[in-house]
């Protein structure tokens, strides 16, 4: 069949800053995101956008992907393929939202500019390496073969950054559901005794990071990428590094978003503390913060709690493992807000914080730590696998550095209202 004979058909593409899970994401013409379709979780979604929500669980609206329905990949929304749900505001819980496509973000450059560069050392464009590996294991359907995928159809939570760093979380300390057979429950348990899952209630399963180029304030840079393989291999003591190098733009932490973020997580805690609605099994939060200059654009984050494919109904129970990894999740940020507040970010050993060239005015530098600093929280010995970063500039010094860059560089561009994002595409 032609294109012509088939005008609702709408193109789907790879989405490219997807850091993690077990199968292709892609996203439609309007920006919304395809999930290959899972039972449990188009029931969880079908359930939090009923009128048979409990009203104890309308705040989870807030926290979670807006809904757009069961999809074909290749429908058109408006067709009779596409099962469109009411998705709700998160503003407001028991509104309808608009049908029409969310705006594209005009400050958001095309993924075809984007660089991402893995652990190993290799460089990737337009689509991340996940993204690649996921695009590469499992072909996206054919208009043929497109009606035997289906989807569900999710707001996309990057959509509104101009560039997008992401971590993907797992939460809880178990990550199979009543239904998993014994081989199953014994691989998942092993799985979380051996990571950090089953000690602290959380992993780390994909990331990726802006990181700054040439000059503390130049807006050029690539993102670092860091896959649940490494996020495996991870130990208690890797955590603060780990989650102080995701705030890192090569040269200094971005306490702005941390403190954003800690917030929001705050907030979603209060909730979790009385939920007894639902045990959120396998299921993780997905923290997004702006990595272009927050003196070019707000300062924003975005933390959502993402894939429910093991959720299920706790009947009056809490989700402790959650809430376990909420709250270490919690204490490792506070601890990343006290190091900045005394002059020092602990970051992890190379390769993971040396992979982009800095200037010599990058605050990156090893220096000894000051006794003041906070450690990570394991009792055991971090100091011989982290490095200190020197302390983060002065607002005064930023100041005479972004100046000194332009000096220094005539290459070297800011952001503007007209031009806000320059990447890594030629480093
Ligand atoms: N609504 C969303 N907005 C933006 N990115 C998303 C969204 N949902 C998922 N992602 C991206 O896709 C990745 C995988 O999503 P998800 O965890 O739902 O998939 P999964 O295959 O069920 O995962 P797992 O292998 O852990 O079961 C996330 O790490 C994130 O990068
Ligand atoms: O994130 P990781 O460490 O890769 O762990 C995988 C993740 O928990 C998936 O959700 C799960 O698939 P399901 O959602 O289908 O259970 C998969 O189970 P599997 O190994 O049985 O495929 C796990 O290996």
């Amino acid at each position: 069949m032609d294109a012509q004979s088939q005008p609702h058909k709408r193109p789907v593409t790879p989405y490219p800053h997807q850091v993690g899970g077990h199968g292709q994401l892609t996203v439609t013409s309007s920006g919304r995101i395809l999930k290959p379709l899972l039972h449990k979780e188009l029931a969880f979604y079908n359930y939090i956008n009923s009128d048979d929500l409990h009203p104890d669980m309308r705040w989870i609206t807030h926290f979670t992907p807006k809904f757009y329905g069961e999809a074909q990949p290749n429908a058109n929304p408006s067709s009779p393929t596409a099962k469109a749900a009411r998705p709700r505001s998160p503003s407001s819980p028991r509104s309808s939202c608009p049908s029409n496509s969310p705006p594209p973000n005009p400050k958001r450059p095309p993924s075809e500019d984007l660089c991402w560069l893995t652990h190993d050392g290799v460089l990737h464009t337009a689509l991340s390496p996940w993204a690649a590996q996921m695009s590469s294991r499992i072909a996206i359907p054919s208009s043929s073969t497109a009606r035997s995928h289906t989807s569900i159809k999710l707001e996309d939570i990057n959509r509104s950054f101009c560039i997008p760093c992401v971590i993907d979380c797992k939460i809880g300390t178990r990550h199979y559901d009543d239904d998993a057979s014994e081989e199953k429950r014994r691989r998942h348990i092993e799985k979380a005794n051996a990571t950090t899952s089953a000690k602290c209630g959380i992993r780390l399963t994909g990331m990726q990071s802006f990181k700054r180029s040439a000059a503390p304030m130049s807006p050029t840079g690539l993102f670092e990428s860091r896959d649940k393989y490494h996020g495996r291999t991870l130990r208690e003591h890797d955590l603060l590094p780990q989650l102080t190098w995701f705030f890192h733009d090569n040269f200094r932490v971005r306490v702005d978003a941390v403190a954003q973020v800690l917030e929001r997580i705050r907030r979603l805690r209060a909730h979790l503390i009385h939920q007894r609605h639902f045990f959120f099994y396998s299921s993780s939060l997905l923290i997004v913060y702006e990595g272009a200059l927050p003196q070019h654009v707000p300062s924003k984050v975005d933390v959502r709690m993402i894939d429910f494919a093991h959720t299920v109904r706790s009947n009056g129970r809490r989700d402790d493992g959650y809430l376990k990894g909420i709250d270490y999740l919690i204490s490792v940020l506070n601890r990343i807000l006290q190091n900045e507040r005394n002059d020092c970010s602990v970051l992890p050993a190379s390769p993971s914080s040396s992979s982009v060239p800095s200037s010599s005015t990058s605050s990156s530098s090893p220096s000894s730590s000051p006794s003041s600093c906070a450690s990570p929280l394991s009792s055991s010995s971090p100091s011989a696998t982290a490095l200190v970063a020197t302390r983060s500039k002065t607002r005064h010094e930023q100041q005479q550095e972004q100046q000194q860059s332009v000096n220094d560089d005539g290459r070297t561009r800011h952001l503007t209202a007209d031009q806000p994002c320059v990447h890594g595409v030629g480093m």
